[in-house]
């Protein structure tokens, strides 16, 4: 089945004489069950691509479905729900509430649904068993490492079971072991329960867990890659393409796997 479909998408931004064509008529679909990943230079429209899937922005031209639906028409009440429901977003900097305690962060999204008791501390106990942050729960954010701080924040996309987890640069702060256990879990994520993924990275390594990279650049699918090997062998494919596209100052071409 096909979760994502992308139709001759663009976007502009700015007004009559400072325009900016961040996305210009892009197409792609991605079928239930992937790992994708986003890359592209700095400026190629990335975020702008990934805000559109994540109904966070709405394009200029063209569509975005969703499992069918075409969200980008969606009016904006029942756009909340569709989020809250089918749509999981992990932040690069977490977006945890620091006066609720980790069990309370990752319930947040379930906060208006009528769902028994029974449901909800089994939904729990199945994310934190994935996330390995069950012994964390009455603990409040402050209180814990970084990395776990990550997982708590996939433990909330996750909570909902949704259809789609989106993320921005999961990885932007953490440090190379953290980064490396947080894919571990999206990996393990992907495979138990069967969620979509769909995360952009400028960092080969993080894109390396991917089955699937679509390179963005100037707005325009420039390539993808599918990988069939092992994780090595993407990693490097990886970095020839990101030396074939070219541009953009962040890429981290002398990284090595961890
Ligand atoms: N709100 C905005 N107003 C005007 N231009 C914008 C806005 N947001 C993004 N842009 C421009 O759109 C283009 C695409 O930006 P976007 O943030 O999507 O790129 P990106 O690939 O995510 O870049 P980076 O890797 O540096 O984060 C850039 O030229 C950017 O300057």
């Amino acid at each position: 089945m096909t979760v994502v479909a992308v139709q001759q998408v663009s976007k502009v931004y700015g007004h009559r004489f400072n325009l900016v064509n961040a996305l210009n008529n892009i197409s792609f679909e991605i079928e239930e069950g992937e790992f994708v990943g986003i890359m592209g230079p700095s400026g190629a429209g990335k975020t702008t691509l990934l805000n559109m899937i994540a109904t966070i922005d709405r394009p200029t031209h063209g569509q975005v479905m969703i499992k069918n639906q075409v969200v980008t028409k969606m009016r904006e009440a029942k756009l909340a729900n569709f989020r809250r429901h089918d749509l999981g977003f992990i932040f690069q900097d977490f977006n945890l509430l620091d006066s609720l305690t980790v069990r309370e962060n990752i319930l947040l999204p379930l906060a208006l649904d009528k769902m028994s008791v029974a449901l909800i501390e089994k939904r729990l106990a199945q994310v934190t068993q994935v996330l390995g942050i069950g012994g964390l729960l009455d603990r409040y954010p402050d209180e814990i490492s970084i990395g776990q701080r990550q997982r708590v924040a996939c433990g909330r996309a996750m909570i909902t079971n949704p259809t789609l987890l989106l993320a921005d640069e999961p990885t932007g702060s953490l440090d190379s072991k953290s980064a490396t256990e947080l894919l571990r879990y999206l990996t393990e994520i992907n495979h138990q329960e069967k969620t979509t993924i769909l995360l952009v990275t400028h960092d080969a390594f993080t894109a390396s867990y991917c089955r699937r990279i679509l390179f963005i650049k100037d707005g325009q699918l420039f390539s993808e890659i599918v990988r069939s090997g092992d994780r090595q062998q993407f990693f490097n494919q990886i970095i020839d393409m990101q030396a074939t596209i070219g541009g953009g100052g962040r890429y981290n071409a002398v990284t090595t796997p961890r």
